[in-house]
């Protein structure tokens, strides 16, 4: 399994710069996940890694060798997208098993990487069945175990589970997640515009913003140490809240970050801003409580359990210690 480089990695369509330089080494055995806004550049940049598209300048390196000329076959990539193209008319076993075919490998190897696939990926009683027989989830673990089987040096996911329902995308999820803790040396990368997949599935997480690197790291550093108020603002769901003018300046800062999760509803008198809820969402898990502190919009506070709080009552809310993020003028963390 390989170790993958971009250095200086750019990529153009006439005169539109879609990837703008990035830096960005990829350790052996690692799963990185690539966020970021709508049109930032995740796909490109997973395609330029696959071979599908051409780099325009810089380089790309798999273990060490200059990868920028071979074409996707001869990169050792598995592709996994949302749409699972499956052929519609080979049972479940030949889908898996067609690549191998294809590259003549040995019909009995063939045959026990695609029952080490199936047997992984829990699919080994649906081997004789036609796609059409499979539920959408059952179909993506087929097309996954097509990857799988040709034992690639690198797996690339393009939003892989974005095509299935909310219970089937966190089945798929674990399924993910399993699969690179049993392929531990596979290097996995993979985009998604889904806030639990890439906090719950990566390794590090890449932020893309406009066709540069926002920020690399772990789920845990990009959450708690964000490095700028992009970062703040994209990582975490729901979103933190800002502050800016006179709340800020209390603290020292240009703008003031809090979590919804951070806040606390405290007694009156004991707090640091009081405010109407003006908004509230009861998940019954969570509540979420939008409250109208006089700032541009309202505060969002999560608060667990059953509270019953109407709406226009007015509370009393109060930072966590030690979770207060802080930014300067140019959106550069102040710590
Ligand atoms: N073949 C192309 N020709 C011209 N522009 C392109 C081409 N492919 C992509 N782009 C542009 O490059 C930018 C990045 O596209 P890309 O698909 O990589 O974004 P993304 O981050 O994956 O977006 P999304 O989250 O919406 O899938 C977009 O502005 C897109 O319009």
């Amino acid at each position: 399994m390989a170790k993958i480089e971009l250095k200086n990695v750019t990529k153009s369509y006439g005169a539109a710069h879609v990837i703008k330089g990035v830096d960005l080494e990829i350790r052996k055995g690692e799963f990185m996940v690539f966020v970021g806004p709508s049109g930032c550049g995740k796909s490109t940049l997973l395609r330029l890694i696959s071979g599908l598209e051409e780099i325009s300048t810089g380089d790309m390196l798999f273990d060490g060798q200059r990868v920028n000329e071979l074409v996707p076959s001869d990169r050792g990539i598995a592709m996994v997208f949302q749409s699972y193209a499956l052929y519609p008319h080979m049972k479940v076993y030949d889908n898996m098993a067609f690549g191998l075919k294809l590259a003549k490998t040995d019909k009995a190897e063939a045959d026990r990487r695609v029952r080490e696939a199936a047997r992984m990926l829990q699919i080994e009683h649906l081997l004789d069945r036609l796609p059409k027989q499979l539920s959408g989830g059952q179909r993506q673990r087929v097309a996954i175990g097509r990857a799988i089987v040709r034992n690639p040096r690198v797996f690339l996911f393009d939003e892989p589970l974005s095509n299935l329902d909310a219970a089937l995308r966190v089945a798929t999820r674990l399924e993910i997640a399993k699969l690179h803790h049993d392929m531990e040396s596979a290097t996995m990368i993979y985009v998604t515009h889904d806030q639990v997949e890439a906090m719950t599935l990566a390794d590090r997480i890449a932020v893309l913003r406009d066709g540069r690197l926002e920020q690399v790291g772990t789920p845990a550093e990009l959450y708690e140490r964000p490095n700028s108020v992009f970062v703040a603002g994209f990582i975490g769901s729901p979103k933190m809240n800002f502050l800016t003018g006179e709340f800020a300046h209390a603290f020292d800062c240009s703008t003031l970050g809090i979590r919804p999760e951070h806040i606390d509803i405290v007694p009156e008198g004991t707090g640091m801003w009081t405010g109407e809820v003006v908004h509230a969402e009861d998940l019954g898990s969570d509540n979420f409580l939008f409250l109208d502190i006089g700032a541009d919009e309202p505060v969002l506070v999560r608060q667990p359990g059953k509270l019953g709080i109407a709406l226009g009552s007015r509370l009393t809310i109060r930072p966590r210690d030690g979770h207060l993020h802080r930014f300067d003028a140019n959106d550069a963390p102040i710590r």
